[in-house]
């Protein structure tokens, strides 16, 4: 278990700054998930982590200890990529113990560890096939337990179900979060799948440009986040401009939107424009005299279990919902919209 600190972290490719001043922590057990579009520097991070890449500024420690100066297989740090790179003329039971064949382990101990490292990632019975006779879903795990077998103080993941079909994804991202909670190791976690950041995550990093937008829970990210970028990535979000915004100190604000005076929370110390964040399952329909605002259907779609809708406001915005699905709803009519004020947000407009 270790306690992993990463401060002002800087990487420079060329005339090109990747990381321009990362910083966050793992506390001991935690898998932290570093979210973002391609491009913003993820995978860098991941690297100077791994010590497969060295940084140009910054610092990382391991329970208050740098690591800058330790050479990647000296880090003890276990790493799994999305292309399982195992080796194709070795067993799967090979592949799993050649780290520890490395390590001059005895034979007998090898054969424990793999044995129990198989089980663990639901691999028994398969040690003797070659990876190209075992499926995506299987490799991926074999590269998994390739890296436990070897007990890492930090287990770094980079993307490891990019290449599998949605059913296999779901699978092996639930095993891998059994598996991290279950030996309590530390993980880094990189992705670009919201879902599968928040569904995954004691904490996550969402990144923008080489920067950490914002570095909090799941929850926090999605219900407050600090900028409309962390909003947009992180689910479906509406927005709506405010015309006006008096703070009453700790992020609380009377605001006024689409016509309507409302009292909410937000990011605290909002002084110029500001926009309110509605996420969908903050909204219901009603009727137009029952709802906060008022608007006329603009689409409506079956999708099974919801019915979903755009309705503009007098003012222009457009809000996207999930209605009930057997609500009558025509492009057209008059609706109400309710809003859950614990769902409301309002986050200072940030020019992207
Ligand atoms: N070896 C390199 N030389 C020059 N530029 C690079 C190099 N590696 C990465 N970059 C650039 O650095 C930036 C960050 O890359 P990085 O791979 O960390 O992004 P990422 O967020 O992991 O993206 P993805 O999800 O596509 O893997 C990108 O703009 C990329 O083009």
């Amino acid at each position: 278990m270790a306690t992993v600190e990463v401060r002002d972290l800087r990487k420079r490719y060329q005339d090109f700054l990747a990381l321009d001043g990362v910083s966050l922590k793992a506390e001991s057990g935690q898998l932290v998930t570093l979210l973002g579009p391609s491009g913003c520097g993820k995978s860098t991070t991941l690297r100077c982590l791994a010590g497969f890449l060295e940084a140009n500024g910054g610092e990382i420690t391991v329970d208050g200890e740098s690591i800058l100066g330790t050479p990647a297989n000296r880090r003890g740090f276990g790493v799994v990529f999305q292309n399982y790179a195992l080796f194709p003329h070795m067993t799967v039971a090979e592949n799993i113990g050649y780290g520890l064949k490395i390590q001059k382990l005895p034979k007998p101990e090898i054969t424990t560890r793999v044995h129990d490292a198989m089980k663990l990632v639901r691999l028994d019975g398969l040690g003797d096939r070659l990876p190209r006779a075992i499926s995506g879903g299987q490799q991926q795990r074999v590269a998994l337990a390739r890296a436990l077998v070897l007990k890492p103080k930090l287990l770094l993941l980079d993307e490891p179900l990019a290449n599998l079909d949605a059913r296999l994804r779901d699978e092996v991202r639930w095993l891998i979060r059994d598996l991290q909670q279950q030996s309590g190791i530390t993980a880094f976690y990189v992705t670009h799948d919201q879902s599968e950041a928040m569904a995954m995550s004691d904490m996550v990093a969402v990144m923008k440009a080489g920067r950490v937008a914002q570095f909090a829970t799941p929850r926090e990210i999605y219900q407050k986040p600090v900028e409309r970028y962390v909003a947009d990535f992180t689910g479906e979000a509406n927005f709506i401009p405010c015309q006006s915004v008096t703070p009453h100190g700790e992020g609380r604000y009377t605001i006024s939107a689409a016509g309507v005076t409302l009292e909410l929370a937000g990011v605290p110390g909002i002084t110029g424009p500001a926009e309110l964040l509605l996420r969908p399952e903050a909204l219901s329909l009603t009727t137009p005299e029952a709802g906060t605002f008022r608007g006329t259907v603009t689409k409506s779609a079956f999708l099974g279990a919801a019915l979903h809708c755009e309705i503009t406001l007098n003012d222009g915005s457009v809000l996207k919902l999930a209605a009930e699905p057997n609500h009558h709803v025509v492009a057209g009519k008059e609706v109400g919209i309710a809003i859950d004020h614990t769902h409301a947000w309002l986050m200072p407009e940030v020019t992207p």
